[in-house]
């Protein structure tokens, strides 16, 4: 099976930009779990333009469902949060300074050493790791060397080019998570993934252990209300 992790990061988003406390974030994450999400993720960034340090305390604290907290380990407050917090997962992304959203995975053979460094940070914390990658068999490799438990397969160019080609798209992404399944590390998968694309995903990746799915879902609760998308976006990976 595979789950359903909700990123609340546009969540925040729309709260800051009024400076009070509508959209509850905290709400907003144990109604998600209430609809049927099976866990939330965060991605706190080092401007606090959408999620703040103090959101990650405050949703620990009550979320009952898996808490994956994605960010870049190279920032130390990022690491003190996760290590303060302990979520179920961490999943580290490799954000360059101001960007806009994450934009490429890591670089795993460049890396090896300090991730293997990070990765036994947060694992010797009892917390499971997964890297942020793209879809190369090199890098999922050179994932496997880091001791890294679960990759995350970032999904941009499959969104991008699903409606022109989708056999196309996926391709790179069921090589690499072929072999991935071959070393042993557990799979995840997630950006721009939607309500067009997520089935074809979810039915051509093996063992697709989850998906963290945020912009396009909370887009589509603006329509069709946040329970309902919830079990649309469940459907497609039932
Ligand atoms: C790692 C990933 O693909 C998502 O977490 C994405 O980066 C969301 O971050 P923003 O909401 O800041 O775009
Ligand atoms: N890890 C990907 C994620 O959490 C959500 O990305 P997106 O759906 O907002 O593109």
């Amino acid at each position: 099976m595979t789950k359903l992790s909700v990123n609340i990061n546009k969540i925040a988003t729309l709260r800051n930009s009024r400076g009070g406390n509508n959209p509850d974030l905290v709400k907003v994450a144990l109604d998600c779990e209430r609809f049927g999400a099976q866990g939330i993720t965060v991605h706190p960034r080092p401007d606090e333009r959408h999620i703040r340090y103090q959101d990650v305390f405050d949703l620990k604290a009550v979320i009952a469902t898996e808490f994956n907290i994605e960010g870049n380990c190279r920032e130390q407050k990022f690491v003190d949060l996760v290590l303060a917090n302990k979520p179920a997962q961490v999943t580290l992304v490799p954000d360059a300074e101001g960007q806009l959203t994450s934009n490429h995975g890591w670089d795993t053979l460049k890396h090896a050493d300090y991730l293997k460094e990070m990765v036994a940070v947060f694992k010797n914390a009892g917390i499971r790791v997964s890297i942020f990658v793209d879809p190369v068999i090199e890098l999922v490799e050179g994932a496997l060397a880091t001791g890294t438990d679960r990759i995350e397969l970032y999904t941009e160019a499959y969104a991008s080019h699903f409606h022109q080609n989708q056999a196309q798209a996926i391709a790179p992404y069921v090589k690499a998570a072929q072999k991935a399944s071959e070393l042993g590390l557990g799979i995840n998968a997630g950006h721009d993934l939607d309500l067009h694309n997520l089935k074809y995903f979810a039915q051509n990746i093996p063992n697709l252990l989850e998906v963290s799915i945020g912009h396009a879902l909370i887009s589509d609760a603006l329509y069709y209300g946040l329970e309902n998308t919830i079990q649309l976006y469940l459907k497609q990976l039932s």
